[in-house]
This record gives structure tokens, sequence and C-alpha cells, in this order.
């Protein structure tokens, strides 16, 4: 942008150049000459611009180093303190990988009070929007939720794709779910999520769910209009109503069998199906993403003294889960229910381990499964000292073991064939335990 002064002769002054700059070390983000006498301007303003747009890609290349997945530029707003939004944007960053984009860059502003219209101060977005540039990032991910309002005024005033937590979350599930149940929960949360977003323009909604948000089972529906989508979610819940009831099937002739049930519960990533999968010999699958798992998985557990329960794995807990989602996914959750006894794991070696601990008792809570017997796993001891595992498992009344080395899982073992046993030998319900466990010893 170049603004030049006028004499009051009419004649041209000197001018005055601001120009965006690339990524660099400073952190600066434009260049300003001020009152350059206008015989010194540059002249060939053309190549002056190609030249700046090349140092741009250049510099955004250099800045993904290889990397060519979707770049995001994390956000929180917040009034807390600067370490709490930190950890906060951490776990952001790591959904944002589990969804396939990178995390460009963080900004972080403490307000006390959002801007209604923009949350972040204007000047600050606008900074953003310059970043952007920089990085090469296309979208932004706020850390807070977003009214539609916020969303829509947010896409128009930086021309970038905007999303928050929840659509996040929401997309991750929709990329994750396999079965048929859990595809119809996932587009049933979305729709409810993004029903009030679908009074914009359809441009708008694009701009808001094309991309990251909408590669899911929901893809095609987004588009659909408002009126419609009322019928679609009535539509919805009249199929899973009916998926529902298989599982039930599936439950009672379960319970049929009188085997104590063992549910694996725990903060997503916690290596939950890794456990699972060492305890019996199985192949759920396991990966270094949050939410690998959305669809339950029960398999039969056979402990040395022939005491015999079933194990169950099951999606994963995180903290602000968004309500809708809850709500679709709570036919899943009232498995849980069946449980005799919860396997809390816990990533042991996550610096935020108690929050996560926390967060999942809060959604015991909210389940009502308070009273549900639990024993606290602590999981991957490989990655802290025994020092630090003995003491955890001393806080926690825990067993540390690590999901990765079968010989750690012994004590587990050991340990809960001792409190199924203190548990249910009394229980009605299974007088096979007793029968099955006549070895086990009484102390
Ligand atoms: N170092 C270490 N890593 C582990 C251990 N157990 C699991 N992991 C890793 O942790 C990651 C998550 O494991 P999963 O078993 O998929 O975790 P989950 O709790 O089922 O996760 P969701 O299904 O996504 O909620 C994987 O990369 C595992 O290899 C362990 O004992 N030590
Ligand atoms: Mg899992």
């Amino acid at each position: 942008m170049v603004a030049l002064d006028v004499g009051a002769d009419g004649l041209p002054g000197s001018a005055h150049v601001a120009s965006l700059l690339p990524d660099n070390p400073e952190g600066r983000q434009w260049d300003v000459q001020d009152g350059v006498p206008i015989n010194r301007l540059e002249a060939d303003f053309l190549s002056f611009i190609q030249s700046l747009e090349d140092e741009f890609q250049r510099t955004q290349d250099a800045f993904a180093d290889g990397d060519t997945r979707e770049r995001a530029i994390l956000i929180s707003v917040t009034p807390g303190s600067r370490l709490a939004a930190e950890g906060s944007l951490a776990e952001l960053a790591e959904l944002a990988d589990s969804c396939g984009v990178a995390a460009a860059d963080r900004v972080i502003q403490a307000r006390s009070r959002r801007d209604p219209r923009y949350v972040l101060g204007r000047g600050k977005l606008d900074e953003v929007v310059v970043r952007s540039l920089q990085v090469g990032a296309d979208l932004l991910i706020f850390d807070q939720s977003l009214t539609p309002g916020q969303s829509r005024a947010i896409a128009e005033r930086t021309e970038l794709k905007v999303i928050d937590r929840t659509m996040l979350i929401l997309d991750i599930f929709a990329q994750h779910a396999h079965s048929r149940e859990g595809k119809l929960q996932v587009e049933l949360a979305q729709l409810k999520y993004l029903r009030p977003y679908l009074a914009g323009q359809s441009t708008a909604l694009s701009r808001l769910t094309g991309g990251i948000g909408g590669r899911g089972p929901g893809e095609t529906n987004l588009e659909i209009d408002r009126r419609r989508v009322q019928d679609r979610i009535t539509h919805l819940e009249k199929q899973l109503r009916s998926v529902t009831q298989g599982r039930h099937l599936r439950r009672r002739q379960r319970q049929r069998h009188h085997l104590p049930v063992l549910s694996i519960v725990g903060y997503t990533n916690a290596g939950k199906s890794t456990l699972l999968n060492a305890l019996t010999n199985s192949q759920v699958l396991v990966e270094n993403r949050m939410f690998a798992t959305l669809d339950p998985s029960s398999r039969r557990l056979r402990f040395p003294r022939d005491l015999e329960v079933i194990i169950t794995d099951t999606v994963g807990f995180m903290r602000d889960l968004p309500p809708d989602l809850v709500a679709a996914f709570r036919s899943t959750l009232d498995e849980l229910h069946d449980a005799d006894l919860l396997l809390h794991v816990v990533d042991a070696g996550n610096p935020y381990m108690d929050d996560h601990m926390e967060a999942v008792e809060r959604i015991l809570r909210d389940l009502d499964m308070r009273e549900t017997p639990r024993l606290v796993v602590l999981n991957k001891m490989d990655l802290i000292e025994p020092e630090v595992a003995a003491n955890l498992e001393r806080l926690h009344q825990g067993v540390a073991i690590s999901a990765h080395d079968r010989r750690s899982l012994a004590r587990l073992i050991d340990h809960l064939q001792g409190v199924i046993w203190e548990q249910l030998h009394d229980d009605p319900r299974f007088g096979g335990v007793a029968a099955l466990a006549g070895e086990m010893p009484l102390d």
C-alpha cells in the first residue's frame, strides 16, 4: 500500500509505503517506509509484488517442511491463565493431528471478555490473517465454542475457514466411525450441532464446514437445507433405535452367560485398546490418535485360576465433550452400566494426567456410575521413573503397567482376580464364579 502526500499546490510530496513481510525470525508482520521522496519510489511495482509473492511461497514451503497436510492456526481467547491455555491448545493440536490437520501456529489472547462479534480483538484478528499468509494456513481452529454468528463474522473478515473444538471433535468421529451404528450416531450429532448454522447462505456454510468438517458420513447432508434437517434427524433417530435393539439383544445374550463384566474406560489415547489386546490376544485397532476406537468390543478373558469374565473396550473420554455427541453415543455408553468393575486406564506419562482422571470421573458421574467399583490402571509406566510409578500406585490405590509389555500385566491379572473374587463371590448372579474359581484362596 502506498500513501502519497499532496502539497497545497497539488503536487505530490513524499510517499509512505507499507508491505507485508514473509515469515521472519523477528516475528515482524509488515514493513513501513515513511517519507520516501517520490523520485526514489520503486518504479516497477508489478515485479516487486511478484517477488514478494514468490518469497511468501518459498517461506511457506520452508515452514511446511514437506508436510503436505492442511495447516491451521489454533486460537484460544481466555480469561484464565496462559499456562492453562497452552495446555488446552496442546490438546487441540493433538485433536487436529488426529483429524489430519497440522497446527502451524498457536495464538493465545488473554481477555476478560470476548469480543462479541469476533471473539478475538480486531487488531489481533488482523494479525492472525497476516500470520495465516506467512505460514500458509487456510483454517482457524478456536479452542472455545463459537456461535454461528461469530463463526460467520470471522470467516467473512478473514476469508479463512473457521471451526471450533466441537466441530473438530465431530469431524474426527466422522472420520473414525466404521460401524453402521457409529456412523448414524456421528451424523446425528453433526446435524444437531450444525442445525443453527444452516440458517446462513450456503457459501458461508461451506466455508465453515467444507474442507475438514464434512468429510464424514454427514458430508452430503450438510448441504441439505434447513427445512429437511429436522426430517433427517428424525429419520436417523428412528434408524438408530432399530440398530440399538440388535445391540440390546446381544447384550441380553451376554448376560445369560452370567459372567462378570469388566469395562475398560479412560481418557482417549490412554491405551485402552492396547490393554484389551494384550490381555486377550486380540487385534482391536490401536493408534496414536485420539478417538481411534468408537465402537465397543467385547472379549472373553480367562484368568489363570479358571475364572472367566467378559472384558469390554469402548470409546474414550475427553473433557468438554460436545453434549450432542454424548447424547448420540448414549446407547454405546449405556453399556457401561453392565460393568461389575471399571478398569480406569490412565496414561501415567501424560503431564495432564490429573485433569484427565478428573474428566473421566466427571463423565462417569454424569452417566450415573458413581457406585460402580473401579480400579485405576496406571498405563505407560515405561515412560516414567519406577519411583514415580510406585508413588502413583499408592496415591490412587492402582496398579502400574505397560500395556506394551506383557510381563508387566501379571500383577494386574493377579490383582484383578483378587478384586473380582472379593466383590463377586457373594453375588447370587454369579453362582458360576465361585464354582469356576474353586481354587481361589479366600484371603
Ligand atoms: N509408551 C507406551 N505407549 C503405549 C502403551 N500402551 C499404549 N500405548 C500407545 O498409546 C497409543 C494409544 O493406544 P490405544 O490403545 O489406541 O489407546 P486408546 O485408549 O484405545 O485410545 P482411543 O481408542 O483413541 O480412545 C498407541 O500409540 C499405543 O501404542 C504403553 O504401555 N507404553
Ligand atoms: Mg481405543
